[in-house]
């Protein structure tokens, strides 16, 4: 039996992204708000670019440990179907922003061994989806998107969790389909593994991305 399974394009930064992705069947679509990754947008540019995401794909404003100001520029210019929070947010913040927007939440989750895993029970009840990501190196600029995975073996036989997640860190076309395998995810994240060139998307490769995630049951 034949199971598609749920992705997120993030990153994206062109209408010829958006188009990329919704056409190869993304069910989300991500747009970068921190400074230092090179798919960083402006308010305005997300603005134009959410006009191009057909109804179906949800809109995903990507943020780190942002404070209600940047929220609310956000929010108020950007339509949106959910905010992912990248940080060191806590869970109280994470239901303070699911309160004050009115927006499903998702909580990224940094995993590098079993210990972080802890995690992911402190974050469920608050937030409406989970990220499970790999922890960035120390002292990366980034929080996530440097293209990093870790032992996925970590998740194996735990995909009951209560709360939806999404796996991401590291995914590309060629090991995406042995990712899903290894954990059962049903929602997979991917961002500088669909790209030519930092914050390029590459449209071969969100395709190429988005047909592995068709995974055939033995
Ligand atoms: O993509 C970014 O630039 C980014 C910046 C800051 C925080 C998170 C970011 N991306 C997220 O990280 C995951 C994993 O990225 P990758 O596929 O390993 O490159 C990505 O799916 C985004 O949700």
């Amino acid at each position: 039996m034949s199971q598609t399974l749920s992705a997120k394009i993030c990153g994206v930064k062109s209408p010829a992204d958006v188009v990329a992705a919704a056409q190869a069947g993304a069910r989300y679509v991500g747009f970068v708000f921190f400074a230092k990754s090179p798919r960083c947008l402006m308010v305005k540019e997300a603005a134009a670019l959410a006009a191009e995401v057909p109804l179906g794909v949800a809109k995903v404003a990507l943020t780190v440990n942002a404070t209600d100001d940047e929220l609310d520029q956000i929010t108020s210019v950007v339509p949106l179907d959910m905010l992912q929070l990248h940080g060191k947010e806590s869970p109280e913040r994470v239901a303070e922003v699911k309160a004050r927007y009115g927006l499903p939440v998702m909580k990224a989750i940094g995993i590098a061994d079993a210990e972080d895993l802890t995690q992911i029970d402190l974050y469920s009840d608050a937030a409406d989806q989970l990220l499970i990501d790999a922890k960035p190196p120390k002292n990366a600029d980034l929080p996530g998107g440097n293209g990093l995975a870790f032992d996925w073996r970590l998740l194996a036989g735990r995909k009951y969790w209560q709360t939806p997640w999404m796996l991401a860190g590291g995914l590309t076309p060629e090991n995406v389909a042995e990712a899903i395998r290894m954990t059962g995810a049903r929602q997979v994240d991917v961002s500088s593994g669909v790209e030519s060139a930092p914050g390029v998307k590459d449209a071969d490769k969100i395709r190429a991305f988005l047909a592995a995630t068709e995974v055939r049951d033995a």
